[in-house]
């Protein structure tokens, strides 16, 4: 590992293969990592997020846990009222030949966290990255009772006739509009 100190007017950067620990001034004004955290006239960030993007912001990553091809890769993302996450699961996550196990869709992991904790669905959201195409999804999202559903895409062909018995049961589906870039570059982009 190779480690540099230099100084660039009072601030001492220390650099090695992994991180820069402090920045100087030129780094700070030249670095989109830091210009994106640049303050709005009432002092606040001026790209915070939402909890709903954050939602599904966690969704999408839970997505992209899946070792399943693009097709079947799905996450899902449930939290409660004051945005607490309930539970959380992705496809291929367990293994579907357990016992107990029928399937290995994003949102049955999900739901079966939730149950082995005895949480019940009522007044929760669930985002996802896909609305569910599977049968044995959507019968456990109704018998959760879950409040919404946020979905991300619908490849579902009958996606409008799950909505409805999905609605009859008092589960709203909303389709997420995305309105702005989210991301996380988890390079070491600081120096
Ligand atoms: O978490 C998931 C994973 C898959 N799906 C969709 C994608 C497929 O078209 C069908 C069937 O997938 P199988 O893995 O062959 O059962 O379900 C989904 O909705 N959610």
């Amino acid at each position: 590992m190779s480690i540099q100190h230099s100084f660039s007017g009072s601030i001492l950067c220390i650099r090695n293969e992994a991180s820069v620990f402090l920045f100087d001034k030129e780094t700070i004004d030249h670095n989109p990592y830091h210009q994106a955290k640049q303050l709005g006239p009432t002092g606040k960030r001026l790209d915070y997020i939402t909890w709903h993007q954050h939602h599904m912001f966690m969704a999408q990553t839970l997505k992209e846990m899946s070792p399943l091809s693009e097709e079947k890769a799905c996450g899902c993302y449930i939290v409660d009222q004051e945005h607490y996450q309930i539970a959380s699961g992705f496809s291929g996550q367990l293994d579907s030949s357990e016992p107990d196990i029928s399937c290995s869709h994003a949102i049955f992991v999900a739901l079966l966290r939730m149950q082995r904790v005895g949480k019940s669905g009522e007044n929760c959201v669930m985002y996802t990255s896909r609305f569910p195409e599977c049968a044995e999804c959507i019968k456990r999202i109704r018998e959760a009772k879950i409040s919404k559903i946020v979905y991300w895409v619908d490849d579902n062909d009958d996606g409008e006739e799950d909505k409805d018995v999905l609605e009859i049961d008092g589960v709203t589906c909303e389709k997420y509009s995305p309105m702005r870039r989210i991301s996380i570059d988890f390079h070491d982009g600081r120096g």
